[in-house]
């Protein structure tokens, strides 16, 4: 399977993606094809040139709708024949057309346990919230933002003294893990989304 990842800065979950997808015993089933950030200058895209893989900035503001935005990501995407996208600290949210078009296809990893936390600043909303267990989500994306399909969640302990700086770090050494065991999962076609019942299929 061909995958193509969208990124918005340092690409500390793409860089897992790279490091497992590159390394035959990983068996992933899929390689990554293309990175494109819609940011330039950010630390993910020089991941990805240290890992020989072709990238793309596609500036937001370049374009007059979030739409258009969208569809500049699709062609390149199509382009390049992926088959699955994983959207690894990507900023933006897509639009329905979007989503549409890759449903079932299309992963992203949410620093929380949804449906806790959902948005933005997530790791902030855990401590404001007093919970004693935080972790990551990696789900299907769906046009409403952090309510698709769950496919893996691994936990981590919030400590006393935690902020949202230590909370991220350690969320982020089980989000390492977290997503390529998705991606593998789908790539190896042990899990897809059925579009008619919105549920998991499992094999
Ligand atoms: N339609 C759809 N698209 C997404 C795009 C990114 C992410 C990643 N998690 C994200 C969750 C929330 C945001 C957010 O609220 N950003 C501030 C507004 C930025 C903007 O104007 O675009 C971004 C990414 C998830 C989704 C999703 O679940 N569904
Ligand atoms: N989507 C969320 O945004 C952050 C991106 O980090 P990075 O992968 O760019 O380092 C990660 O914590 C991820 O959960």
């Amino acid at each position: 399977k061909r995958v193509g990842v969208l990124i918005s800065g340092s690409g500390t979950n793409l860089q897992a993606l790279i490091d497992k997808t590159q390394n035959p015993a990983s068996n992933m089933g899929c390689e990554i094809v293309m990175v494109i950030s819609n940011k330039k200058d950010v630390e993910g895209l020089k991941r990805a040139e240290r890992a020989g893989i072709p990238t793309k900035v596609i500036n937001h503001t370049d374009y007059k709708s979030r739409e258009e935005f969208d569809m500049a990501c699709h062609a390149i995407l199509e382009g390049e024949r992926v088959d699955i996208v994983c959207l690894a600290g990507f900023m933006r949210i897509l639009s329905g057309q979007f989503v549409r078009l890759w449903r079932g296809r299309l992963l992203n990893i949410h620093p929380a346990l949804l449906p806790l936390f959902k948005g933005t600043h997530a790791q902030k909303q855990a401590l404001d919230a007093g919970v004693r267990i935080s972790g990551c989500t990696v789900h299907f994306v769906e046009e409403d933002v952090d309510a698709g399909a769950i496919l893996i969640q691994r936990t981590v302990p919030v400590e006393h003294g935690d902020t949202e700086e230590t909370l991220q770090e350690r969320i982020k050494t089980v989000e390492r893990e977290a997503f390529p065991e998705a991606l593998k999962l789908v790539a190896h076609g042990h899990v897809y989304l059925n579009t008619s019942t919105n549920r998991l299929v499992w094999s």
